[in-house]
């Protein structure tokens, strides 16, 4: 009977990879689907542990969760190759910006994700069941992208809180996910909260995704992502007129960085 299951389990396990191996599609929605899975799974398991460890919504649970989230990159054939984590060593807070690429980032956040550090994320997250808890429980600021006046209350909130609670906050400026190997144009949440709390702006950025993962072209294999964590940019005595500048500063320096990073040098200068 025994004997049975395993030869049941070895035929089926057999055909999926000669599934995967002949279609990419099914090669993409494997790959993907098991990263739901590992994502919905693992919260529904690290949750207990946050509670029972930190006794509630903290951004010390971030640890917990990053020590997991940083062995999915095993699963899928993912390398990290981490430049600059030095320049996180700021005194104080400070606002972290980096490009957004797609639901893989989450591995590449908890790879450089400094202690004390929360995400700002669309407040749709929350209810993404398991999912929605441990970002909950890791202390995420949801923001409700459909409510301009909703989301800067949010965020002018958290530039009061920022410098009393002593935390560091990351903001995709982007405001989506974007996989195209370029940037889309920032948005100035991150920059406006900079100015106001008065704290630096660190620019991190992931080289592009293209080369081994693009859902349009059913495209997920194993793959290197180069992270470089650039030198802060100050913002004490900045006002809000200066936030443009400040943003389109920004925003030169990383798609810059985001060309170089992913063998496309020359191109991203004098783009503002
Ligand atoms: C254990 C297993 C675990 C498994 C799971 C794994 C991990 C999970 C655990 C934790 C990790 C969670 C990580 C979550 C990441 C989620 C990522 C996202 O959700 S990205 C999407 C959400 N984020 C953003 O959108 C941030 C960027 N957006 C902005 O900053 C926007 O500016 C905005 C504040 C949202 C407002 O956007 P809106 O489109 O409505 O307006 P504009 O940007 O066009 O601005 C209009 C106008 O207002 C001015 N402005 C903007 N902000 C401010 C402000 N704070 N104060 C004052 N003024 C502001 C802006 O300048 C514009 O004016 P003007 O045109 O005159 O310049
Ligand atoms: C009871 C309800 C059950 C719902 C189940 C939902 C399942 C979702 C489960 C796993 C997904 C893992 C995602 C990890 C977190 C990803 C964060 C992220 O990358 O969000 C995208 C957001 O930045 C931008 O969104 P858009 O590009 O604008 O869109």
């Amino acid at each position: 009977m025994e004997l049975g299951w395993l030869l049941w389990g070895a035929a089926v396990l057999l055909l999926l990879h000669l599934l995967m191996e002949l279609s990419p599609a099914v090669n993409f929605v494997l790959r993907i689907g098991f990263y739901y899975v590992l994502c919905i799974v693992c919260s529904g398991l690290t949750a207990p542990v946050c509670l029972l460890v930190n006794g509630g919504r903290t951004v010390k649970n971030m640890r917990i969760i990053k020590t997991v989230v940083k062995s999915f990159k095993y699963f899928f054939g993912l390398r990290f190759e981490v430049k600059g984590l030095e320049n996180f060593d700021v005194e104080g807070p400070a606002i972290i910006v980096s490009n957004h690429q797609s639901i893989l980032d989450m591995m590449g956040l908890m790879e450089v994700l400094p202690d004390g550090c929360v995400q700002v994320g669309k407040k749709e997250l929350m209810y993404a069941g398991t999912v929605g808890l441990i970002t909950y429980l890791g202390g995420v600021i949801f923001i409700n992208r459909k409510s301009t006046t909703s989301a800067k209350m949010v965020m002018a909130e958290v530039a009061k809180t920022m410098t009393a609670d002593n935390v560091k906050v990351w903001v995709y400026p982007e405001g989506t996910r974007n996989c195209t190997g370029d940037l889309l144009p920032f948005k100035k949440g991150a920059f406006h909260l900079a100015v106001q709390a008065q704290v630096p702006v660190i620019p991190v950025v992931y080289s592009s995704f293209t080369t081994f993962y693009n859902p349009k072209k059913n495209l997920f294999t194993s793959g290197k992502i180069k992270v470089e964590v650039l030198p802060p940019i100050e913002t004490k005595g900045l006002t809000s007129d200066d936030v443009s500048d400040l943003t389109d500063r920004c925003y030169n320096i990383m798609r810059e960085t985001l060309f170089r990073l992913s063998g496309r040098s020359g191109e991203g200068k004098d783009s503002s």
